[in-house]
């Protein structure tokens, strides 16, 4: 066991997951503001709403405190959705010990800031190492036993070794990577791709076409990671390519799920309302296409879903356009 304390902040799918895996290694204390759910895992060891069927490891400990969740942890881990990530980072900020780094889970973009997550650690958190995990990991496949691998990233390599060792088991492989930029924004960017790949689907779109999309959807992710700082080999690993694959084709990602419905026909509002679970892809979109306009990237299949997501189109007239469009030199945008 190691002894470093980690709080876990966010009960939902992720945070109770990645509580779940560092639980094998060192003592957790997860964090949730439902009173229900923190009673859940406390007397029956499971999150129902969250991960049906999955059953959590007896060790791991819930509060509705968060001072109890964090004056005492060594490493904080935080699992909010984006547009919430700020104003749960200033209640951590009451009882954080000086100097205990913070790990992102989020895979979104502050609204209106257009900022990512290490960077709002940065700014509430100043002093305090900022870092990522990342990676192709659907929680609920996680929660069922299946392998998979991430990424942690960090900018100091002796903290991010450490951090390794927390988050690895048997089933958990965890690599290292000192690009934060990069590998937060493979995590990121890729919400917003596997949206299309969901409208392709929904609409009957065959393997060719869905391999078309990711690729080309990973080609222009690849162009604004790069322009916003990150290195473009992270965009071929776990958090760029990896995580790409694993959220555009699978039926658990609630990205590619949006996609399907918007292929229906259904407006993003209708859709939001009845899912009671976060999709990044939807949410971050207005900050990525702004961070492209100012980058001067060109994002073709993003402007896309961005123009079904607001209504100016829907996912049968972008399908069209997409077929229309003549192409140019691989290695252009378009
Ligand atoms: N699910 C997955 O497979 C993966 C998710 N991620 C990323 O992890 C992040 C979290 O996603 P995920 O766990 O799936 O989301 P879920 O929708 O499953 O859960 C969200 C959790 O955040 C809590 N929450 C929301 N707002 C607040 C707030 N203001 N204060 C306190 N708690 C709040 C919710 O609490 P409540 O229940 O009370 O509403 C809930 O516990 C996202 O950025 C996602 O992209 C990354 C990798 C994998
Ligand atoms: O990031 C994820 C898998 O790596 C989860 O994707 P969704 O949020 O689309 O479910």
């Amino acid at each position: 066991m190691n002894d470093l304390n980690i709080g876990v902040i966010g009960g939902g799918s992720w945070g109770t997951t990645v509580a779940s895996l560092v639980a094998r290694n060192a003592p957790v204390t997860l964090w949730a503001r439902n009173p229900d759910t923190v009673r859940e895992v406390n007397e029956r060891h499971t999150n129902e709403t969250y991960l049906p069927g999955a059953t959590l490891p007896a060790g791991l400990r819930a509060t509705n405190d968060i001072s109890d969740a964090v004056c005492n942890a060594d490493v904080i881990v935080m699992g909010v959705p984006s547009q919430n990530f700020r104003s749960v980072l200033e209640q951590v900020r009451d009882h954080i010990r000086a100097w205990v780094p913070v790990i992102s889970l989020t895979k979104g973009l502050e609204k209106d800031t257009n900022l990512r997550m290490t960077q709002i650690i940065n700014e509430v958190l100043p002093g305090h190492p900022a870092g990522v995990l990342t990676g192709p990991n659907l929680a609920r496949e996680i929660m069922a036993g299946q392998a998979a691998a991430g990424v942690i990233a960090m900018d100091d390599p002796v903290i991010n070794q450490a951090l390794q060792n927390v988050f690895k088991s048997g089933l958990f492989r965890v690599y290292t990577n000192e690009d934060v930029i990069g590998c937060e924004l493979g995590g990121v960017l890729k919400n917003i791709i596997a949206i299309a790949v969901g409208m392709g689907d929904g609409l009957g779109a065959g393997d060719n076409t869905r391999a078309a999309l990711i690729t080309r959807g990973l080609a222009e992710v690849t162009r604004l990671g790069v322009a916003m700082g990150g290195q473009a080999p992270t965009f071929a690993g776990l958090a760029g390519m990896g995580d790409m694959i694993a959220t555009c084709t699978s039926t658990q990602s609630r990205n590619r799920h949006v996609g399907m419905e918007l292929a229906k026909g259904r407006s993003m509002e209708d859709i939001v309302n009845e899912m009671f679970m976060v999709a990044e892809g939807a949410k971050s979109a207005p900050a990525v296409m702004a961070l492209a306009e100012s980058h001067g990237v060109e994002m073709p299949i993003a402007s896309d879903v961005y123009r079904v997501l607001t209504g100016e189109t829907n996912a049968r007239g972008v399908y069209r356009g997409l077929l229309r469009v003549s192409a140019g030199a691989e290695s252009e945008p378009g």
